[in-house]
């Protein structure tokens, strides 16, 4: 059907379905999606390419980026002509809230399982945030073509789990479009209509906004009470700011501009706005002219969780780097920096994500989009410290953890869902031992599969948790956590010494117990990389003025010009200029110079988690 018949802004909430997709990575959420735009004629077949809805570096003619999406597509039941809204979600636990704002623009949920995976962590994980949205879940197992899939076994599984009857779990495969008609009219019967005051002030929530080279931010909205239409003034009710509405419209699958949305509708905005954090997720938009009173619930600032340095290789390269955060913050609202200096490292800045996959990306965005080569220091998280005259810190950056009399150190803490086979069951236990987790409760979810519940501290976890839970259950455990408030620990700030002087970028915030194997495992490292000097240097770790651990670097005057026989002045000028320019290149802590791969090598945690890896 094409989309032009659609007429938006006209259509009745009786005949609107919003819903999404919900499940594991890899359980073919994508593949579904572009199967179901294909079978409503939203994407002509012979045009259909795989994946078509993941595509965020395409800029198409129109210049819109489209990165989570919100597709109308048409569907008909018993002659009626329906709007299905499929919103997109994003999968990963560092974006739950924006999964939490995608799911509160719907009424439903197709919930889809491998048929031969089963249930995983995010698949619960996910589930449970649609319950509390009150969302209409359609169980769904998915790739039922493939020779593996055991669809009566994890149908039993799934319907447990919801507490349905097994016989309402659908059987679809994205491959071969097996089932997907069956599941559009489930949609169609299961999942409620929208509904909303029509005569109310309008007002919409933002599930996402994504900045536009060509068009500036485009903000994903769904309109709860009143309507939007084109050339209003509208207004942010966190902020109070007002924008012209240049363009409304719905996505299918290109943008279209429409007359308008109504009550229970899903589009796109445009209004010329040129930074995402104007338009922000989980706010709400209502009408310059006539403004609503209560916004929507649930609007959050972004937190950031993680910390990290990250500095520029080349230090002339740190206005480059300025500017390339500056253009990416357009993009990415919970993205937070600001300068920092270190003595090791350099001019940089400290950045704060919301988690560890949010550091890789925008790191990689860094690297990859601006040209930019760079050293991240070690993640860590955000602590709170309160000192004995009642003062309390908030620390970000391990290097600025207070000297003195402290009272108490508090850390963020996580509640954590672990979804493995009964038989690893003591492996896990043990894994969330090591990191200082507390066990909550344990179902089992059939005879064989068990979730279990731990708190752990969200320092624990950001590392290499995940890989070792893999590693450990030969690939079958699934994680996932969310924010927990914080709690006190036991932690101290070990220092690295060179020749008595701190360096910045090794300082690191650890737990009590641990804080003797870093130190001892720093100075190792650093003994091996730097070079001799023509003095003796001690590499210290210390817990304030009480040291550690202590390793030596024997004095040696490196002599260049030792190969050199003979009387060739030349050659003997070459070598020392050689090595002059070299000294340049060096940091100087104290009166050692090091070179700046060595930093970059002793920063570097993967060989850590090599030698890991080697014992499994
Ligand atoms: N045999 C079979 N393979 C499928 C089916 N659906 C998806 N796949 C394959 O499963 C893999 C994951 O599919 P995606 O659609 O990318 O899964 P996803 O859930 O969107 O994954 P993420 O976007 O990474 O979360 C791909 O290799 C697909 O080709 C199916 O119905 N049958």
């Amino acid at each position: 059907m094409p989309t032009s018949s659609i007429e938006p802004s006209s259509t009745s909430p009786d005949l609107i379905r919003n819903f999404c997709i919900i499940a594991h990575i890899d359980h073919g959420k994508s593949t579904l999606a572009d199967r179901m735009l294909g079978i409503t004629g939203v994407v002509d077949a012979r045009a259909a390419r795989a994946q078509y809805l993941d595509r965020m570096d395409i800029e198409r003619e129109r210049g819109i980026t489209i990165k989570s999406q919100a597709v109308r597509m048409p569907w008909h039941v018993e002659g009626k002509a329906f709007a299905l809204n499929m919103i997109d979600t994003p999968g990963h636990v560092d974006f739950t809230y924006e999964v939490s704002r995608s799911l509160a623009a719907c009424e439903g949920a197709v919930l889809l399982v491998d048929a031969a995976q089963g249930i995983e962590a995010q698949t619960l994980a996910n589930l449970y945030l649609a319950m509390e949205n009150d969302l209409t879940i359609i169980p769904v197992l998915n790739k039922i073509d493939l020779p593996s899939a055991e669809p009566d076994r994890y149908a039993a599984e799934l319907s447990q789990l919801i507490g349905c009857d097994a016989d309402d779990v659908l059987r679809t495969s994205g491959k071969t479009g097996e089932g997907v008609g069956a599941l559009l009219d489930r949609v169609v019967r299961d999942i409620p209509a929208p509904v909303g005051d029509a005569d109310a002030p309008t007002r919409a929530m933002i599930f996402d906004s994504v900045y536009d080279s060509y068009r500036g931010v485009v903000t994903y909205v769904r309109v709860i009470d009143g309507a939007l239409k084109p050339r209003e003034k509208i207004a942010m009710m966190s902020t109070h700011a007002t924008h012209d509405l240049l363009e409304i419209g719905v996505i299918s699958p290109e943008p279209v501009p429409t007359k308008g949305l109504g009550v229970g509708e899903v589009g796109y905005l445009i209004t010329g706005v040129k930074d995402v954090r104007q338009s922000k997720v989980g706010d709400t938009v209502t009408l310059a002219a006539r403004r609503a009173t209560q916004s929507l619930p649930g609007y959050r600032e972004p937190r950031p969780m993680v910390y990290s340095g990250l500095f520029p290789l080349d230090g002339s390269d740190f206005p480059l780097l300025r500017d390339a955060l500056d253009k990416l913050q357009l993009n990415d609202a919970s993205l937070v920096y600001e300068p920092e200096s270190s003595v090791a490292l350099g001019f940089g800045f400290r950045c704060g994500y919301l988690g560890l996959l949010h550091l890789e990306i925008v790191r990689d965005r860094l690297e990859r989009e601006f040209n930019l080569e760079l050293i991240s220091t070690a993640p860590n998280v955000v602590y709170e410290v309160q000192m004995e005259d009642g003062k309390i810190f908030t620390v970000t950056n391990p290097s600025e953890f207070p000297d003195g009399k402290i009272n108490e150190v508090r850390e963020p803490i996580v509640k954590a869902t672990i979804l493995v086979p009964s038989e690893f069951i003591g492996t896990v236990m043990e894994l969330c031992q090591e990191r200082r987790g507390t066990m909550g409760t344990m179902n089992y979810l059939s005879e064989t599969r068990v979730e279990m519940h731990y708190t752990l501290p969200l320092a624990e976890v950001v590392f290499d948790f995940f890989d070792q839970l893999k590693s450990r259950t030969r690939g079958y455990g699934s994680l996932d956590y969310e924010p927990d408030g914080d709690q006190a620990a036991d932690l101290v700030k070990v220092d690295i010494l060179l020749q008595s002087e701190p360096v910045d970028a090794f300082s690191a915030v650890v737990h009590k117990d641990a804080a003797y194997k870093y130190g001892l495992s720093m100075v190792g490292k650093l003994k091996d990389l730097i070079d001799r000097q023509q003095f003796e240097v001690p590499i210290q770790a210390a817990i304030g003025s009480r040291i550690i651990a202590r390793e030596t670097i024997r004095a040696m005057r490196k002599d260049v010009l030792a190969k050199c026989y003979g009387g060739d002045i030349s050659r003997k000028r070459k070598l020392l200029e050689k090595q002059k320019a070299g000294k340049k290149r060096m940091k100087n802590i104290g009166s050692v110079e090091v070179p700046p791969e060595a930093f970059i090598a002793a920063l570097s945690t993967s060989d850590d988690a090599s030698d890991k890896g080697k014992k499994k």
